[in-house]
């Protein structure tokens, strides 16, 4: 298999189908987004049972060895096997009972402990042997073969050395890394600080979902869906405002959001028609564009800008748009933001169920669902017959999207193609 093609290339064809029109590729677009996001500054310490999706802003290193002690791996008895003297079968006398928590006494000569797991490794001992390889007879043990040096003992530092660093700046805390950080003994982490985000739609056309509608109006869909979208833990929505096609009312809402946050997403407004307003407003304010409009279908009109001492994250209007947009630009610019180690969003070739055909132009990201293995093992996507970027019945169940070359005519069955797996 060929290695997955970056996506502004000539199999792909976007970064060159519509460069007349002034928009960049999606790897131009990337590219450009990873030098102007980095992340904000300002960390907070927080205890390990509030830190679960966060950043770590600072390493986290061991200041001692874990486990701290030599240990039985397994219940059993803790013996020397080096003192084990003449032929099998051999008789050792129990001598205590150590359990974890516990400390137990030096082995007298010919005798073992009795040990559980996680207990001490009394000193004496070389060896920890199960119980099921031995045969008990009142307060005495008979063995039948003689334990390696080392059997069942885990040694102290053999998980985690003294001055091992655990994890990194830059990593974001799942359970794993929550599991690692408390071995190591830490009982609070400093994490980057939360981003502070903005949410602002746009449209006359509006209602809040669930609101009655007049003819002309359509339920907000957009809102709702950036709203779970943004539910993260590395972030603080401060504020989701819904505006009108105006530019004054756009450019001080901008403005003001400009001063309050790090991160300013907008949807809708920011086509080339007479009521969008975004851009208009970006100009009368000063903002700086980074890009607007990418080759890609849908998320077309997707623009990236600074405001102010904030970032301007433009996404169209169109909810299936939007959520492309979002899983190509909106995860990253939070990831950058967060201070979060460089994650690209991560693709792999899949086969096509059945003749995939797709309109020449731009690069299309096509919704699609894996829907099992063939018999050659390769994953296998079903997909709706074209992309409608206003139909949100096209998202639901998907798992992510086929990606189709700008010249691309056809696809057969079973022929590779390339996959974005949703990383919401
Ligand atoms: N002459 C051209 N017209 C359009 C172009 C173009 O290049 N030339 N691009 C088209 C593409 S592609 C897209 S995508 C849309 C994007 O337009 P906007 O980002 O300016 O978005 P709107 O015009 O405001 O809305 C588009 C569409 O989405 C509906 N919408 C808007 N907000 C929401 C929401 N919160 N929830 C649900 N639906 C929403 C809106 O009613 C429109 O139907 O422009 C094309 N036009
Ligand atoms: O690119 Mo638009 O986002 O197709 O509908």
């Amino acid at each position: 298999m060929s290695p997955i093609d970056p996506l502004s290339s000539d199999t792909c064809g976007c970064g060159t189908a519509d460069v007349a029109s002034g928009l960049v590729s999606v790897d131009d677009a990337l590219a450009l987004l990873d030098c102007v996001v980095a992340p904000v500054s300002g960390a907070e310490v927080l205890p390990l049972g509030q830190v679960q999706g966060r950043v770590l802003a600072t390493a986290v290193i061991t200041e001692s060895p874990v486990p701290p002690f030599d240990n039985a791996a397994m219940d059993g008895y803790a013996l020397d096997s080096a003192a084990l003297a003449g032929p099998v079968l051999w008789r050792l006398r129990i001598d205590g009972c150590i359990a974890a928590g516990k400390a137990g006494r030096a082995l007298p000569a010919g005798s073992a402990a009795q040990i559980f797991t996680g207990a001490p490794v009394p000193p004496g001992a070389s060896a920890v042997i199960t119980q099921e390889d031995v045969h008990r007879q009142g307060e005495c043990i008979l063995l039948k073969r003689r334990p390696n040096p080392g059997e069942n003992i885990r040694r102290a530092g053999s998980d985690m050395a003294a001055g091992t660093q655990v994890l990194a700046a830059g990593d974001r805390l799942g359970p794993a890394e929550i599991a690692a950080a408390a071995a190591a003994g830490r009982k609070e982490l400093a994490l980057r600080r939360r981003i502070r985000v903005a949410l602002l739609i746009t449209g006359d056309e509006l209602r809040a979902a669930g609101d009655p509608l007049s003819p002309t109006a359509i339920h907000d869909v957009n809102g709702p869906m950036l709203a779970a979208l943004l539910d993260r833990p590395e972030v603080e929505l401060v504020t989701s405002k819904r505006i009108r096609d105006r530019l004054d009312e756009t450019a001080d809402t901008l403005s003001g959001l400009s001063r309050e946050v790090d991160l300013v997403v907008t949807t809708g407004g920011i086509s080339v028609g007479a009521a969008d307003f975004l851009r208009p407003a970006m100009t009368r304010l000063g903002g700086q564009l980074h890009f607007a409009g990418v080759a890609m279908k849908p998320g077309k009109p997707a623009a990236l800008g600074t405001l102010g001492g904030a970032l301007w994250l433009g996404l169209p209007g169109n909810p299936l748009a939007v959520l492309t947009s979002w899983v190509l630009f909106g995860g990253r610019v939070l990831d950058r933001l967060s201070g979060a180690s460089a994650t690209r969003p991560l693709r792999r070739y899949v086969v096509a169920e059945r003749p995939l055909s797709h309109q020449p132009g731009r690069c299309e990201f096509r919704p699609a669902r894996l829907i099992g293995v063939d018999g050659g093992g390769r994953e296998v996507i079903s997909f709706p017959s074209a992309t409608h970027s206003h139909r949100v019945s096209d998202i639901v169940g998907f798992d992510g999207f086929a990606l189709l070359p700008a010249e691309t005519e056809t696809i057969p069955p079973g022929g590779w193609i390339e996959f974005l797996p949703f990383r919401l």
